[in-house]
């Protein structure tokens, strides 16, 4: 972002209400009418109009306009939008209607409505908008946002908002955008832009537009069609600055909105858990290491009694015999490797060798110093040297100097063929009794990508959403437009989104999905889809975007036999888990699909394998309908589910023993002491408890809801579990939050690079270049 231009800079902003409304306006006004020569000189050109309400706001009296730093941002926007129609919900003096109608006019749009409440400061934007010659365009409309929203509407003045600028009082913000989405003025395709949503603040809205479906559908469920008032959640100056003024500001419409609108949304000069300074989490660190220190210190001592005065229970320095096997885990970097581990090391007498690929120097894996482990390798990354063979002679190394009996997989999704390639190499190499849980490449190749999941998926005769490879922009268009013509009996009308079949789930994070409906596409969607460079090299999946909850799953499958299985709400961004019970129709739903899919890869299928659904028909009475959309033919996080469940390690070890040792029951997780519920502290220290109080630090957001983000994350301290913390094993998670992470951050520091997401659980950052 450029640096502020002091010389820019407005007198400033007097304390208290009396920053506006105090004669002010009319005093702008006078100032730029004083001189006949400079009203001729500007008449007719907006940006000198501006220059002179500028400078009024810099040398005589503060004015509450959006100023030309805030501004740039939203006629960039418009230049990109070409808006047809574009209102504004407070005018004021008329400083951001004369910059956004011009703007609006110079990228071919027709319309601005200025939406302002006070008719002193309406007649005032009338002026100004005559003397800057926009009238062709912009219409003043005075009274309450949502009495003109309603009036346009009803009038039929105002059909479609295609950008709408949210800048007047803040309560009103989602109770306005909600009576727009109800009318259907706001759509899909609609940009939103809102001013002071960061600071001051303005919680309620930025939960609205960043709800997805279900939260907004609970949400609108819960509070029907009932006026809502949000004055509660805003520091009070916002509440009352308007007071003096109009003494009521309640909403006059109870609206539902529209809980199947789903908004992209970008915050600009942000306090987000997205791209928090890597500092901020280096010190995060540092602050809470004398407490890690305590707990790790006291489980270690205890431990250490406990196995004193017990019957020495582990296999450390016990010789290895005919029957201790030796189990290779990759992986066990993340919580997921570490897990499968943890639990052979509880509950069986073979020696546990760990892998993984470490992304820097000094940034150890943590599993290098669990307790379960009997040795740690590090291998080559495929993604650093960009080719898989040192990763595959790596982890074939490890095989073979350790003569591995079993390899259990647990690697990500960058790796995915190159495991597939070990575990046939290393089958031939060493023969009949080397195992591995890990598809052959066939299955991976048949599974991993998109396209051909759902291709198989239809073959087998079960659902799938609408889906096209498409191999160019004009292809997009053409099934768009198909679609639509074959759909013209169904009620609804479909939308799409658009997946490059070629990203892998790193990619995929920083990718921007957008909403395309069926039919000819709009010059909108026509430059989305340009941008996006589809070619046969770069191909992608044009897929029908179905509303619905998205839930994922995680199953073991030993010689075409699933071993155990769980369901999961999709909780990729939350990193909460939580098991739906087996007996769950959902569950079984999703349970008798992986057995399908299973039963037809026959005998030689042996591996991990989870798949992503998006639900239909959830609510009693309905039809439950599954659509897949993805399969991931390896470990899922939800493994994590199975930390209590010791009868896992015995689906493994039936992959040693021969055919016909496969359990019939399929296993389930076992509840914990603190039930099914997992969550990992680093995720939620920083999202539920640092973030929302340095909110209410700076004020950006007020103190009730920012303490409700933080009484939830105590409600997760005390009742839920630490997918990484184990009492008898805590050294990972000192390591993992003191010694990897601050790396990783100092890394990237040094390489200028912003984080866009981190993934607690994995161990994965997704940087972005500055
Ligand atoms: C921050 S100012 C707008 C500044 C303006 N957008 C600009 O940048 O030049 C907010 C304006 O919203 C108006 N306003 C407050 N409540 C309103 C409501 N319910 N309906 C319409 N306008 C309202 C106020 O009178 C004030 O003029």
């Amino acid at each position: 972002m450029d640096s502020f231009d002091q010389t820019k800079a407005y007198a400033a902003q007097e304390e208290g209400t009396a920053f506006f409304d105090d004669g002010r306006e009319i005093e702008l006004l006078n100032y730029m009418y004083r001189c006949p020569k400079i009203v001729n000189k500007i008449r007719g050109k907006p940006s000198q109009v501006l220059a002179l309400i500028d400078e009024f706001a810099r040398t005589r009296k503060y004015l509450m306009n959006v100023g030309e730093d805030k501004g740039r941002i939203i006629t960039q926007l418009i230049a990109k939008k070409k808006p047809q129609v574009m209102v504004e919900l407070g005018g004021y003096v008329g400083y951001s209607t004369i910059l956004f109608a011009d703007a609006v006019r110079k990228a071919g749009g027709t319309r601005y409505f200025t939406l302002e409440r006070s008719p002193e400061f309406a007649a005032i934007i009338m002026a100004l908008v005559d003397l800057a010659g926009l009238l062709d365009v912009v219409k003043v409309v005075i009274g309450a946002s949502d009495e003109s929203i309603m009036r346009l509407y009803s009038t039929g003045e105002l059909r479609h908002i295609d950008l709408l600028f949210l800048d007047h009082y803040k309560p009103a913000y989602v109770t306005d955008l909600k009576l727009c989405e109800e009318l259907g003025l706001i759509t899909v395709g609609s940009v939103l832009a809102a001013d002071n949503v960061v600071s001051p603040g303005n919680p309620p809205y930025l939960e609205y537009v960043r709800n997805n479906f279900k939260a907004r559908r609970e949400k609108s469920i819960q509070s029907g069609v009932s006026v809502e008032h949000y004055e509660e959640r805003f520091p009070q100056r916002n509440v009352t600055m308007y007071e003096k003024k109009f003494p009521a500001q309640n909403p006059n419409f109870a609206s539902i909105g529209n809980p199947d609108l789903v908004y992209e949304s970008e915050l600009i000069k942000s306090f987000e858990p997205t791209g928090v300074p890597h500092v901020l989490l280096i010190l995060l660190s540092i602050v809470c290491l004398p407490i890690t220190i305590l707990i790790v210190s006291t489980s270690l001592v205890i431990i250490t009694i406990f196995d004193l005065i017990s019957t020495p229970k582990g296999r450390r320095g016990t010789k290895p015999n005919t029957t201790t096997k030796t189990i290779l885990v990759t992986g066990v970097s993340m919580t997921k490797g570490l897990t499968i581990a943890r639990l052979f090391h509880q509950n069986t007498p073979h020696r546990i060798i760990g892998a993984d690929t470490e992304p820097i120097p000094f940034a150890f894996s943590p599993a290098r110093f669990s307790r379960s482990l009997d040795g740690f390798y590090k291998l080559d990354s495929p993604l650093e040297s960009g080719k898989a063979q040192p990763y595959v002679m790596s982890l074939l190394r490890v095989i073979g100097k350790e003569k591995v009996d079993l390899w259990i997989s647990c690697s990500s999704v960058v790796s995915a063929m190159e495991d597939a390639e070990v575990a046939r190499l290393a089958e031939q190499q060493f023969g009949p009794q080397f195992k591995a849980v890990q598809f052959g490449p066939e299955f991976i190749r048949l599974l991993h990508q998109k396209d051909r999941f759902i291709g198989h998926v239809q073959k087998l005769g079960m659902l799938t959403p609408e889906t096209h490879r498409c191999e160019s922009g004009q292809e997009v268009e053409l099934d768009l437009l198909l679609s639509q013509i074959s759909q013209q009996q169904e009620k609804e009308s479909k939308y799409f989104i658009l997946k490059s079949i070629n990203l892998d789930d790193c990619s995929r994070t920083n990718m921007t999905t957008r909403l395309l409906p069926s039919g000819p596409a709009s010059p909108d969607t026509r430059s989305y889809i340009a941008s996006l460079n589809i070619s046969h090299q770069n191909p992608y999946l044009l897929q029908e975007y179905i509303r619905g909850y998205e839930y994922c799953t995680h199953s073991l499958v030993v010689r075409g036999k699933v071993q155990c299985f769980v369901a999961c709400l999709s909780s990729d961004m939350l990193m909460h888990y939580e098991a739906i019970a087996s007996s769950d129709p959902l569950s079984k739903a999703m349970l008798e699909f992986t057995e399908t899919v299973v039963e037809d890869a026959g005998k030689s299928f042996t591996g991990h394998l989870s798949f992503d659904f998006l639900v239909k028909g959830e609510d009693v009475g309905k039809e439950l309908k599954l659509y897949p959309i993805e399969c991931n033919p390896r470990i899922h996080t939800a493994v994590v589910l199975f930390q209590d469940t010791k009868d896992l390690v015995a689906r493994y070890v039936g992959v040693l023993q021969g055919e016909g040792y496969e359990a019939e029951e399929i296993l389930t997780p076992r509840p914990g002491r603190r039930g099914q519920c997992y969550y990992w502290i680093g995720h939620d220290l920083v999202t539920l408890f640092t973030l929302p109080l340095l909110s209410i630090l700076f004020g950006h957001r007020s103190v009730n809801s920012g303490f409700e983000d933080t009484r939830t994350f105590f409600g997760h301290l005390l009742t839920w579990k630490d997918g990484t913390f184990q009492f008898w094993d805590p050294v990972p998670f000192l390591m993992l939050y003191h010694v990897y992470w601050p790396m990783l951050f100092l890394e990237s520091l040094r390489k200028g690079k912003e984080w866009t997401r981190i993934n607690v659980s994995t161990t994965k950052v997704f940087l972005r270049g500055k």
